[in-house]
């Protein structure tokens, strides 16, 4: 009722109103006026003579003429006069009526359609009500686009950084226009924007008149024209470019909620104007709220007013949300939130929202069974899928097993997703769905992974429901290729285009492309090697084979060895050491984190996880070492810039120190950090942790900050045999202070007597600096540690002012 227009809801008015009698009266003027014929009137309601004297274009939008005087000779003065306010409503004070009539349509629409969240495809009934669920999330705001200054918030919802927004605004005008919100998959983004959305219906967001939510998943051309084919129907009383110039008229009351930038396709990119809309050349002084996932479209949002991280669910709201999932049983509620805190691993999970959902279905339907990581959880949820489907058809179910029909139409849809993925496409017609399965088509789409857009929307399109479970299903298809011995070819193609190897061979490989693909696929690959589970050993076998071709460059075996072992960093239990075998013997001898593209801090996750394979590695060539297998670690490159940082836990250090002191193979190890070192979470010595204890030759240290010189030259002391000593350090923070160099070196040059070489180059002393002092104090112990050493033959220390103390060993003797 909300979207039809004022002269319709009166013509619905008017035919409750009149009686039988009215009706004949009416009839009979329509005829002796020779305004309709006798044969059309026979029967006809007052709706349907008012549509065809508007088909014969007698009455219409704006004019109720005709009406009026019909109306007055059956007596009804009051609705004639409405007749005549509507039409001249209509006429002359047009567009402010009109848009009064949008906005209802509008909030109409986003109270019915944004009132619930529907996270399960396949149960269309299955709703839950968001203001009740809705929980608070915590949010960052970064500085300046730069994530690196960033500043924790008091904010638990969108409507926060309006109202906060709102007390600072001057003469009620808000000065910041273009918010950009990120966050990972399944955080609670799109829910957001619904909780944004209701708030404006509910008049808590009075500072904007109009609000447009658009979902830009289902953007193909220009907002004007998306506005109508997703919110507005057909018959609204403004047509798109009278909506487009009050907008133009009114931008400051106008609201963009813009969600998904990350599903923008291709082929929408290049007929859409939303990107001038997000990037203020078109409608600049409007308001834009958009939203993608963390670290996609960097470039086109990098002009936003404020940058917001929504981060995630505390541990209390997460059971927060827990309990009023269960709010119908507290007893299964505390159960649940029990089981998951006993848990650190299913803790950390559920401080995703949609994980959290997810966990509750699954605990629901499952009678207490858990799964252990996101891709069991997504599994259980497909095996709950294919279970109800079989209910629901009658198809007789052997335990846990999916019938083979099903798991044959779930590949289908793999195959169709992980195209659709490559050109960012979200959503399918149902006749491409169809095409692509042979048999199963009907399975596929009865099967209740897909849902059909149900809004007002004319896109009549199928689609996924939550983008995640594309990711998921396309991971399953290709790890149903790999797992195939008979389609071993095929599986390899696939694995080449999901690590961006597909447009080279190993022997010369693109690390943008690969890099790129591991932002684009990242979800994919992951959950691949989750579906392999104990077959992961295919996986690893690929790059085995790639890693051993022949023309295989040095830095693509680098390149090529950090991605192996990064993933073999994310393989849980006990098959992970068969997998390390694999590729142990054929890794690089330069093990290297430092990677170009992959230095971004985008890659931090998998720094963190590539600690964890590098400690399986070594344990490996440990045992290797044993029987003299040929290719052994030689070289370790680590920046620790990436891996300092809370994605890293202390026991994952310390199972990489305990690796290393078991090394004896290792000759050169390069440790470099471009930020602060002890700023981590957790504080660990560089040296203890990433430099084995025996066998190292050679050691060079480049950090650009550091604030434990002391404890570090003293624990390079502690090391067997160390030859080659190279230490650059921008800045130092020392307790122990400036003085203390001296003899700390000294220490060094005494205990290491295989030293060959010692260069010291430190451009800033932060503090403990003693301005009396230019060079090393209380030199003579260590000009008399260098004069008695036996082997040393270069001795290099700069100081603060690059002052050069010493050059070489001659010219200290002399
Ligand atoms: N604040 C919240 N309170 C309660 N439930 C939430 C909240 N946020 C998200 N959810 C639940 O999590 C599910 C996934 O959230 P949503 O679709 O908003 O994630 P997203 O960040 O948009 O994900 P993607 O990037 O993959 O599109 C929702 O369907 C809803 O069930």
């Amino acid at each position: 009722m909300a979207g039809l227009s004022q002269h319709v809801k009166l013509y619905m008015k008017i035919n409750d109103n009149l009686s039988e009698d009215d009706v004949r009266i009416l009839r009979a003027t329509l005829v002796t006026d020779g305004h309709l014929g006798q044969a059309r009137l026979e029967n006809a309601t007052p709706l349907d003579i008012f549509n065809m004297l508007e088909a014969d274009d007698k009455i219409g939008t704006g004019n109720l003429a005709l009406l009026g005087d019909l109306l007055k000779g059956l007596g009804k003065t009051e609705l004639a006069q409405e007749a005549e306010d509507v039409a001249k409503c209509e006429q002359t004070e047009g567009p402010s009526c009109a848009i009064d009539d949008v906005i209802s349509c509008l909030k109409d629409l986003y109270g019915r359609e944004h009132a619930s969240v529907r996270p399960l495809p396949w149960c269309e009934d299955f709703h839950l009500p968001l203001e009740q669920l809705y929980t608070n999330l915590q949010h960052l705001q970064h500085l300046q686009d730069d994530r690196k200054l960033f500043q924790e918030v008091n904010i638990v919802s969108l409507t926060d950084i309006y109202k906060t927004n709102e007390a600072k605004a001057k003469n009620g005008r808000l000065g910041v226009r273009r918010i950009r919100v990120e966050g990972d998959p399944g955080i609670g983004k799109s829910c957001s924007c619904q909780k944004l959305a209701l708030d404006w219906v509910s008049g808590k967001l009075g500072i904007f008149k109009v609000v447009f939510f658009l979902e830009i998943r289902h953007m193909s051309g220009k907002v004007k024209d998306a506005i109508f084919e997703q919110l507005l129907s057909e018959d609204t009383n403004m047509t798109p470019d009278q909506l487009w110039s009050y907008i133009q008229e009114n931008q400051d009351d106008v609201l963009f909620i813009l969600d998904g930038l990350d599903e923008l396709s291709q082929k929408a990119r290049e007929n859409t104007d939303v990107m001038s809309l997000i990037q203020g050349k078109v409608l600049r002084n409007c308001h834009v709220l958009v939203t993608s996932r963390s670290y996609h479209c960097d470039k086109e949002l990098a002009r936003c007013d404020e940058f917001y991280k929504i981060l995630a669910y505390s541990s209390e709201n997460s059971a927060e949300f827990i309990k009023k999932y269960f709010s119908h049983s507290i007893e299964s509620a505390t159960k649940l939130i029990e089981q998951l805190t006993s848990n650190p691993n299913l803790s950390r999970l559920v401080e995703n929202p949609l994980n959290s959902v997810l966990m509750c279905i699954v605990w629901e339907d499952n009678e207490g069974k858990l799964p252990s990581s996101q891709a069991e959880l997504y599994q259980m949820i497909v095996c709950l899928v294919a279970k109800r489907y079989c209910a629901r058809k009658d198809i007789p179910l052997e335990g846990d097993e999916i019938p083979s029909n099903i798991e044959e139409a779930l590949r289908g849809l793999g195959k169709l997703y992980w195209e659709g993925l490559g050109q960012n496409q979200f959503q399918f017609r149902i006749a491409d769905i169809r095409e692509n399965s042979d048999a199963n088509g009907d399975v596929i789409l009865d099967f209740g992974l897909l849902t059909r857009d149900k809004s007002v929307s004319r896109i009549k399109r199928t689609f996924f429901l939550h983008r995640a479970f594309q990711e998921y299903v396309a991971a399953y298809y290709i790890s149903e290729l790999v797992k195939n011995d008979a389609k071993r070819e095929e599986g390899r193609e696939y694995l080449r285009s999901l690590f961006g190897m597909s447009e080279a061979t190993a022997s010369f490989l693109d690390m943008e492309l690969m890099s790129r693909n591991r932002l684009r696929y990242g979800e994919v690959q992951n959950s691949l090697l989750a579906f392999l589970g104990v077959n992961s050993g295919s996986l690893f076998e690929f790059f085995a084979e790639e890693l051993g071709i022949d023309e295989c460059k040095e830095e693509d075996k680098d390149l090529l060895s950090f991605v192996c072992i990064m993933l073999l960093g994310r393989v849980r239990g006990e098959g992970r050491m068969h997998m390390a075998e694999i590729v142990a013997p054929c890794l690089s001898q330069h093990i290297t984190n430092q990677l170009g593209f992959f230095m971004d801090e985008r890659f931090r996750d998998d720094h963190a996880r590539w600690i964890d394979g590098l400690t399986q590695v070594i344990k490996c060539q440990n045992a290797m070492a044993i029987d003299q297998a040929p290719r052994l670690i030689q070289h370790l490159s680590i920046d620790t810039t990436n891996i300092q940082s809370f994605a890293l836990q202390q026991q994952q250090i310390v199972a990489l120190e305990d690796a290393l002191s078991d090394c004896t193979t290792i000759a050169f190890v390069t440790l470099r950090s471009r930020n602060e070192l002890m700023r981590a979470t957790h504080k660990f010595s560089p040296v203890r942790a990433f430099i084995p204890q025996r066998g190292t030759e050679s050691v060079h240290i480049d950090f650009r900050l550091f604030l434990d010189m002391d404890n570090m030259l003293s624990e390079l002391s502690a090391l067997e045999n160390l030859q080659h000593v190279t230490i650059d350090i921008g800045s130092v923070i020392d307790a122990a202070g400036y003085s203390q160099l001296s003899p700390r070196l000294a220490d060094l040059v005494m205990k290491q007597s295989c030293l060959r070489s010692l260069k010291v180059k430190i451009v800033d002393w932060l503090c403990h600096y003693s301005h009396g002092s230019r060079g090393i104090d209380s030199k003579g112990k260590f000009l008399l540690s260098i004069s008695e050493h036996k082997t040393l033959e270069v001795v290099e220390v700069q100081d603060a002012r690059k002052h050069v103390l010493f050059q070489t060993l001659g010219s200290i003797k002399a």
